[in-house]
């Protein structure tokens, strides 16, 4: 724990930025099972959104594991610590300007409720962090299994896997839910243009 430190503002703030880039900075926050499309959404979102001249970042739990986040594992502790921090991340590219799009399992309630930003020092109560929940079924994520990990786990190679022997805490109020309709899954591009139809009514991709 820090001591003694202090708030150091600077001269260009985010409005300024968010001027420059001709958006507002937010966070579309895409929570789910493993295998439920969390990066695919991400990625055809972050591709849409580039084709209307709009700049994301996406900030995806597996690749961060690679770096940032090398030094955790999937116990509880460290799945807590793994959300607080791109949490932290996140809220840093949106205030930079950007639509930062975080795609992670982030299994927890009480961690998600607590990326929200309200609990963040550099913005006000207005809020700019929206969760996406990929509520596929269990046995849809298993069909699909691209990684082999549901079989593994399953086969009690894997300990502690979401949906299998981990809990995955659905969303009690997330802002867009995004589900199968009649068994089918949408298309990734579908799903991101729900989310762009948000955004764009939320205000975060008009000229500033
Ligand atoms: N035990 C266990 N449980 C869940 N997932 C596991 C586990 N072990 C490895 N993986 C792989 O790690 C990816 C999830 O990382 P996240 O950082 O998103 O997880 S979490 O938010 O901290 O729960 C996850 O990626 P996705 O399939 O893209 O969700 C898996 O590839
Ligand atoms: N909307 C979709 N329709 C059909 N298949 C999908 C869709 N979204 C994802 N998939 C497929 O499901 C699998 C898991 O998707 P992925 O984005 O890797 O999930 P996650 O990041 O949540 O683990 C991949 O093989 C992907 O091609």
């Amino acid at each position: 724990m820090s001591t003694n430190i202090f708030w150091q503002e600077s001269p260009i703030g985010k409005t300024e930025r968010q001027k420059l880039l001709n958006q507002k900075g937010c966070v579309v926050w895409i929570t789910g099972l493993s295998g439920s499309g969390k990066s695919t959404l991400a990625c055809s979102l972050s591709r849409e959104l580039y084709t209307r001249g709009k700049l994301s970042y996406i900030l995806d739990g597996d690749n961060l594991r690679h770096g940032l986040n090398k030094d955790l594992g999937f116990k509880a502790e460290d799945r807590v610590e793994n959300i607080r921090r791109v949490g932290e991340v996140a809220k840093l590219f949106a205030d930079a300007g950007l639509i930062c799009i975080a795609s992670l399992i982030s299994p927890y309630r009480k961690d998600r409720d607590a990326c929200k930003p309200f609990t963040f020092r550099l913005f006000s109560l207005k809020n700019i962090l929206f969760d996406v929940y990929m509520n596929m079924s269990l046995q849809l994520c298993e069909a699909r299994d691209p990684k082999g990990l549901y079989k593994l786990a399953r086969a009690g190679k894997i300990k502690g896997f979401t949906g299998i022997d981990d809990p995955y805490e659905s969303p009690l109020n997330c802002e867009i839910e995004l589900k199968e309709k009649e068994g089918e899954c949408p298309s990734p591009v579908a799903m991101a243009e729900e989310v762009i139809a948000y955004l764009e009514a939320k205000g975060f991709l008009q000229n500033q």
